[in-house]
């Protein structure tokens, strides 16, 4: 399904009700599969949160999980300490791409029984469940956090907890410490010092727990604020200013481009205060998932940036660098790249009616859609947003888009 956005401009004022954060979600769901007596409330309801929910509720040999990357790594560790079962865990075209070696050889220190089905260091992979006698393991850390979370994840299910050394440059930290605080909240002590992760063996304290909504959504939200009319507010619920997603540094970023954020109980509101903006210079290792908003915000505003710290978008949905400079690109902008960063230059025409390629990567397609505040737009394949946020599309239109399916 492609969608057509015509030229819109959005109401002065208006809310939207995010659905709750995915990365949340997944780390909950397996702790929960762990510890049933966790209650949630405000789980995400995308994709990868249901297919992390059918995962852990499956009997099945076959394990599918599609494009859902956390699903991928924190189940692998997850299957890898359920004794006794045997599972294939696969996924997508594009999930049997993205690297999975760190986290297996990892997991086969520990004692764990993982083999690969077709190609060595991807899904699918062979997971025969055991007890895992060790607890110390090093691994790089450069490559994706998730791999650091699924082993923190698993460790109450070790004797003596884990010992993670991480090696090299820590990419995603807010990731690794958002996976911290949860196990935290339920009682596991933990510590996080220079390059070491502790999980200490403790007695778990499982209480109800709220899902905060998912910050890496709000950023379309941010980009539309900051492309609207001074004076345009949008008022975003669930959020709260002590956020545990590192995605919340949207607040102090988008002060860039004059949009200010005020907190008030469970909402934060929007406003485009001020409509003068400068070239933008910003390393986003500890944000990735925001590069493509921020990217798109810069060049509908017509001002250039320069985005470091992205090393690890090669690896993600889509090799996100490649895309973003093919898609700006469509619509007259000049975008270089190198493996981990990009350079957008300052330009003012924007094409109208292109079609925006999406790559089965819901962030290009609720990254380019603010475009339609300056130029109507097509945005091709359009439902892949389900992945993280299956209502954008309504969202999108009760806050005032001009759109068409
Ligand atoms: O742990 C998580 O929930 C995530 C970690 C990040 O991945 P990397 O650590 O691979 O950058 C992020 O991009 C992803 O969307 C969600
Ligand atoms: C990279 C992402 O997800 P995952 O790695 O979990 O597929 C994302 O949501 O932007």
């Amino acid at each position: 399904m492609d969608i057509t956005l015509q030229k819109s401009a959005i109401q002065k004022q208006s809310s939207v009700k995010i659905t709750g954060s995915k990365s949340e979600s997944n780390r909950l769901l397996l702790l929960q599969a762990l510890f049933p007596e966790i209650e949630l409330n405000n789980v995400s309801n995308s994709d990868d949160s249901n297919l992390m929910m059918k995962a852990l509720a499956s009997i099945e040999k076959i394990v599918d999980i599609h494009h859902a990357g956390t699903a991928m790594r924190f189940l692998t560790a997850y299957f890898a300490v359920q004794e006794g079962r045997e599972t294939i865990l696969t996924g997508s075209k594009r999930m049997k791409e993205r690297p999975i070696k760190i986290l297996v050889d990892a997991l086969r220190e520990l004692g764990a029984d993982i083999s690969y089905v077709e190609n060595e260091g991807f899904p699918p992979i062979a997971i025969k469940g055991k007890k895992l006698s060790k607890h110390k393991v090093s691994l790089k850390a450069n490559v994706s956090s998730q791999y650091i979370s699924a082993l923190l994840l698993i460790a109450t299910k070790l004797e003596n907890g884990i010992e993670l050394m991480l090696e090299g440059e820590i990419t995603s930290v807010p990731y690794i410490n958002m996976t911290l605080s949860l196990l935290n909240e339920i009682g596991i002590e933990t510590s996080f010092k220079n390059n070491v992760i502790t999980v200490h063996p403790s007695k778990s304290k499982p209480k109800p727990l709220t899902v905060e909504s998912d910050w890496s959504s709000a950023s379309y939200y941010f980009s539309i604020a900051a492309i609207s009319k001074v004076g345009t507010q949008i008022t975003l619920s669930s959020y709260k200013e002590n956020s545990l997603q590192g995605d919340s540094c949207l607040v102090d970023i988008y002060k860039h481009f004059g949009v200010t954020s005020k907190f008030n109980e469970n909402f934060v509101t929007l406003t485009k205060e001020t409509s003068a903006v400068k070239p933008l210079t910003l390393d986003l290792k500890n944000a990735p998932d925001i590069a493509q908003t921020i990217a798109v915000t810069c060049f509908v505003l017509g001002v250039s940036c320069d985005l470091t710290g992205l090393h690890t978008l090669k690896i993600k949905e889509t090799d996100r660098l490649v895309a973003l400079k093919t898609e700006i690109e469509k619509l007259g902008g000049n975008v270089e790249i190198s493996e981990k960063s990009l350079h957008l230059k300052a330009s003012k025409d924007i094409k109208p009616m292109v079609p925006i390629a999406t790559y089965n990567d819901h962030r290009m397609a609720m990254a380019f859609a603010p475009v339609a505040l300056k130029q109507p737009v097509i945005i091709e394949d359009a439902g892949v947003v389900s992945k993280s946020y299956p209502t954008f599309w309504d969202d999108l239109k009760t806050i005032g888009f001009n759109l068409t399916k």
